[in-house]
């Protein structure tokens, strides 16, 4: 008991008057935590509810394990929720194995409890050694980051916190506990099953660690915090080092290599895993440290140009000084659509250029979205088109002409976005205007006598691929 409480003072996982669910197997070690929050109920004011589920894997004897817990719940009053769910099933229509299976179910009705208790926390009855086997077998498989702390004693869980108060405990403390208190849990004959990496772990490697030290999960539980916080460090001064390094939008991310190798190594890869997190909704189980190396390497490469394919079909690709993470798409197909005035021409993005033949001012400062021109500066018929290789036009302000790949880059266009961006060109064949994106020399600020064409663009909806200051705050 006494470990138990120091464990639940030290990271404060129990406020005293909350309400506690407790994940009740019916084997040793959720009996014996059980058991624990009983002791302390009275005492703390806890409104104890236990639950359980029925994984139904074997049939009479899993619900047999149900009625145990529930009958230790009516001895000692506490309210029992419990659900069966057909896991055998749940793994073959998601394709998943039987234990993924089943902990997505668990925590599925774990979560619909926390919610209908509106409870504090979620107690589950992961000890010392649990942790010891799963940071070995972290690092052996190769983990990174905050994986290889391992367990966690608390963390945050639909709307509360799952918390693990036995952590500080040994299997072996816990059968002992069983014994003197007469508990009588259930074993689960796929705990000695040596197909199961953690059973092997635990048959094989554990029993050697405790020859060494007895205490060993105490190392690894020290190990485990010290990590923790050494990785909260290094997160937060990552994310603040990486502010002026790379720019976000819907579905892509560039980063400017010189900034990010002024960065120490330890920063620059977390700084490209906090590129993937972001990129990835779901992080793919494929991904791995393997893949942060092979960007470092791209990056490093004395190559101006490079590419890398990442899972999922995300795609960096190194530019000079930029790399881009982008999601590939099929490529768009090149456009070209006749601008009749007046008239409108529909892109295949969505959007719409209008056209208008006028003979008086449409108004003052009209932005990007629209371009005024002396009908006779051009000729007729204008046309929309995507960009095309060594496409160039005159800016404003400006002499000579600039090229429109570099005007892109300059504005952040993600390529997938280049390739669908209206270009305006007239019969000559003379870019007049990019839509959206820049004010063109050809825009007429002298209203005088004449006819004039006024263009204006309609963007349709988001434009993937453009950067959003405003959404992301960048
Ligand atoms: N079917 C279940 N119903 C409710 N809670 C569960 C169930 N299975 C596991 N849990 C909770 O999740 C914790 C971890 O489960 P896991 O199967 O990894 O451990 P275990 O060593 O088998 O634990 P136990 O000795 O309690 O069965 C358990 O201690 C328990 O708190």
């Amino acid at each position: 008991m006494v470990p138990f409480i120091q464990f639940i003072q030290k990271h404060k996982l129990i406020e005293p008057s909350s309400t506690i669910l407790a994940g009740v197997s019916g084997g040793p070690d959720s009996l014996s935590l059980l058991h624990m929050l009983l002791r302390i109920r009275k005492e703390w004011e806890l409104n104890l509810v236990v639950l359980h589920v029925d994984h139904m894997f074997r049939g009479k004897e899993s619900e047999e394990e149900m009625e145990f817990v529930r009958s230790f719940c009516r001895e000692h009053d506490v309210p029992f929720e419990s659900c069966q769910a057909d896991a055998g099933a749940y793994a073959i229509s998601h394709q998943m194995s039987a234990q993924e299976a089943a902990r997505a179910c668990r925590y599925q009705f774990f979560e619909k409890m926390m919610n209908q208790y509106q409870a504090s926390a979620l107690a589950l009855g992961h000890h010392g050694d649990d942790q010891v086997e799963t940071i070995l077998m972290r690092l052996v498989r190769g983990g990174k980051g905050t994986a290889l702390a391992g367990i966690q004693p608390k963390r945050e869980f639909a709307g509360g916190f799952i918390i693990r108060p036995l952590l500080g405990m040994t299997r072996q403390e816990i059968l002992d506990y069983c014994e003197k208190e007469r508990l009588a849990p259930r074993f689960d004959p796929s705990n000695e099953k040596d197909t199961y990496t953690r059973n092997r772990f635990r048959k094989r490697i554990l029993p050697f660690l405790k020859e060494e030290n007895p205490q060993v999960h105490e190392k690894f539980q020290a190990f485990s915090e010290n990590l923790t916080e050494d990785e909260r460090y290094l997160q937060e001064l990552t994310e603040h080092e990486m502010n002026t390094v790379w720019r976000r939008g819907d579905g892509f991310a560039e980063l400017e290599i010189d900034l990010l190798k002024r960065l120490p190594l330890p920063l620059q890869r977390r700084g490209i895993q906090l590129i993937l997190n972001y990129l990835y909704k779901s992080v793919p189980s494929s991904l791995s440290s393997i893949h942060t190396e092979s960007v470092l390497s791209l990056l490093s490469q004395s190559h101006p140009s490079g590419s890398l394919h990442l899972p999922n079909g995300l795609k960096a690709v190194k530019s000079y000084n930029l790399c881009m993470f982008t999601f590939e798409q099929a490529e768009p197909e090149p456009y070209h659509l006749e601008l009749p005035i007046p008239g409108e021409a529909m892109l295949p993005s969505g959007g719409r250029i209008e056209a208008k033949l006028i003979t008086e001012s449409p108004g003052a400062d009209r932005g990007k979205n629209s371009l005024l021109i002396k009908r006779d500066k051009v000729l007729l018929p204008l046309s929309v088109r995507s960009r095309k290789n060594g496409d160039k036009l005159k800016l404003k302000g400006m002499n000579g002409t600039k090229k429109v790949k570099d005007i892109f880059i300059d504005k952040k266009i993600a390529i997938e976005a280049r390739n669908q961006w209206p270009v305006l060109e007239d019969a000559n064949g003379t870019i007049l205007w990019l839509p959206g994106l820049t004010k063109s020399a050809w825009e007429e600020n002298d209203w005088s006598e004449g006819e004039f064409i006024f263009l204006q663009y309609h963007q349709q909806g988001s434009s993937r691929g453009q950067n959003t200051h405003d959404e992301t705050g960048y």
